[in-house]
């Protein structure tokens, strides 16, 4: 046997750096969320103060005034945001579509039009009425709760237009820095630039939120709950150990270069990488996107992706009131399609709920959201809506006869459930699965297996039921981490039950975006992994460098372990203890 394998933080992390002259080595821990290792000084990022909350009454005169000048700057705040979201794509451009949305909120903006008619100054009524929100979605939980930071964001941008300042944002420092925060809006981040910004850490946030993913699509290492953050100062160089979760400080510079230097390799490697997905020995794993709309769908198709394992069909009800007619989804789902013509397209049905509230479709008042009507759940409001929406479906797979469409539905927790969606996707002569993302799904998997096609595990949310910890919470990172091990035993025995009934069983939550645990995924008999198009190449990368037996051994390693991080060192010694080394691609 020689060396450790290089797995990206499949294997012993690049080891503890030395002290640098005379300074000793301080090391702070979070949750990895996106791997990687870079070395630049501290920039710290915070919010900027907020006014004082009390000022002098508006005259009677200038209250209309102030109510224009309240409006014009959330206008301004929402189309700024806009063009951003216009720009963008993919995670980044829903997130600041959804920040903006805020800033144009009708109940928001009315709680403070109407405190400033009744004589509170612009500033002081935005500071008002967002603080009345942020209570309400903490109260709500969940996404609302994660909805604050945003909320709080816009109040910031609203109250600099008000004042004539600039927008509050990241500090740009025209040089490399290491982004420190206590959390990050999803809007700062949409904006980090990967040449300045090598690396984020945040004290609160978790792998799922929507700063971690959108990093994770811009491909900057990042930790998240690194909770003593704080004790690194402003310029203080830092190393990032993003495979591991590490922020240390006093490391020898030659060292901290030198193991930057390491990584890159990694990167290098991983921008060498070419598809389709299979292990060192040729075992074949099946790489897929998760996309939203046809311009993910053709960034997909223009990279490594073999099709997409998770099209999330959200995006064109989130903004209306109206359920859209079936000729208009059809026309949103038909270039999905056409991006991959002669490959597999996975179609989620409608996710409404929870973190995906759509207008028409969901209740508006639930007291625990998660566990209230979403996916599935709200046909027994709206019927008609997932018949329409296959409809709608069965008419863009028709235009496009090459793909192979697969359709699936979330938040599936019965067996009645399931038989009666299978009879509606069959009926429109298409493949039908489930997404597994209830523990009970997972339980009960023969079963579920005898009435569909192949079921794809939702592993942010299967997390989320498993642990009982909410995926949205910034305090609960440890929990929702799918290398908890009750996650990983329902994975296995999910897999162990595909490969019984011979039905294929894709991983399409954050989990399989993880190289390490997509190599352990593939041990326990996963047939597809699906991500964010961008993670791909690093998780094939990571998988040409493995051999199936040595994927086997890590699986069958994180069994019996006794939390998140004692799994992910089994696997992780599983890979170095492996009786032969993987032959390497480079
Ligand atoms: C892929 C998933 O679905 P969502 O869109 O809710 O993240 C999941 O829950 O893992």
């Amino acid at each position: 046997m020689t060396d450790s394998i290089d797995l990206t933080g499949a294997t012993t992390p690049p080891s503890a750096p030395e002290a640098g002259s005379g300074d000793a080595t301080r090391v702070v821990y979070g949750t990895p969320v996106v791997p990687g290792v870079a070395w630049a000084p501290a920039a710290w990022t915070r919010r900027p103060p907020l006014p004082p909350e009390t000022a002098p009454e508006l005259p009677e005169d200038q209250r209309e005034q102030g109510v224009a000048d309240f409006e014009r700057a959330a206008a301004e705040v929402a189309d700024g945001l806009n063009a951003r979201a216009e720009a963008a794509t993919g995670h980044v451009a829903e997130v600041l579509a959804v920040t903006a949305s805020l800033a144009t909120d009708r109940a928001w903006k009315r709680e403070a039009a109407g405190r400033i008619r009744r004589g509170t100054p612009p500033v002081q009524a935005t500071m008002a009425a967002t603080e009345k929100f942020v209570e309400l979605f903490q109260k709500a939980g969940g996404l609302m709760e994660e909805r604050t930071t945003d909320l709080r964001d816009v109040r910031d941008r609203v109250i600099a237009h008000l004042t004539g300042e600039p927008e509050p944002g990241i500090p740009v420092t025209g040089h490399p820095v290491v982004l420190l925060a206590d959390d990050l809006s999803p809007a700062d981040t949409a904006g980090l630039d990967p040449v300045n910004y090598v690396a984020i850490a945040t004290q609160v946030g978790g792998p799922t939120s929507h700063t971690s993913i959108i990093a994770r699509q811009l491909g900057i290492p990042c930790i998240v709950a690194a909770r003593e953050l704080a004790e690194i100062p402003e310029g203080a160089p830092v190393l990032v150990n993003a495979h591991e979760g590490s922020l240390t400080l006093g490391v020898d510079e030659a060292a901290a270069r030198a193991l930057v230097a390491d990584d890159a390799d990694r990167v290098a490697r991983i921008r060498a990488w070419r598809g389709p997905g299979r292990t060192a020995d040729g075992v074949s794993m099946q790489l897929l996107a998760n996309v939203q709309d046809g311009a993910g769908a053709v960034a997909a198709a223009g990279g490594q992706a073999e099709g997409i394992g998770l099209f999330r069909t959200e995006l064109l009800f989130l903004n209306t009131q109206v359920e859209p007619s079936v000729d208009s989804q059809a026309g949103s789902y038909a270039p999905v399609f056409a991006a991959f013509p002669s490959q597999k397209v996975v179609v989620r049905t409608l996710d409404a709920g929870s973190d995906k509230p759509v207008p028409f479709a969901t209740l508006s008042e639930e007291f625990n959201p998660a566990l209230g009507v979403r996916g599935i759940r709200t046909t027994g409001q709206n019927p008609d809506l997932l018949v329409h929406q296959l409809d709608a479906v069965a008419q863009a797979a028709a235009l496009q006869p090459g793909t192979d469409v697969w359709v699936m539905a979330p938040m599936i927790s019965t067996i009645p459930e399931a038989r009666w969606f299978a009879g509606l996707v069959r009926e429109r002569g298409l493949r039908v699965g489930i997404m597994i993302e209830v523990p009970a799904a997972a339980i009960l998997i023969d079963q579920f297996l005898a009435e569909v096609d192949f079921v794809s595990i939702g592993t942010n949310d299967l997390t989320q039921y498993t642990m009982a910890a909410d995926r949205m919470s910034p305090h609960l990172a440890e929990y929702t981490d799918p290398w908890q091990p009750a996650v990983l035993s329902l994975i296995a025995r999910t897999a162990e039950g595909g490969m019984e009934a011979g039905k294929p069983v894709g991983v399409c939550g954050e989990a399989a975006a993880d190289p390490l645990l997509a190599c352990v995924l593939t041990g326990m008999g996963i047939t597809s992994l699906s991500m964010a198009a961008s993670a791909i190449p690093a998780v094939g990368a990571q998988l040409a460098r493995v051999t199936i037996e040595q994927c086997r051994a890590a699986a069958a390693a994180v069994v019996g372990a006794e939390d998140a991080g004692d799994a992910r060192n089994r696997a992780r010694s599983a890979f170095e203890t492996a009786p032969e080394e993987a032959p390497r691609q480079d």
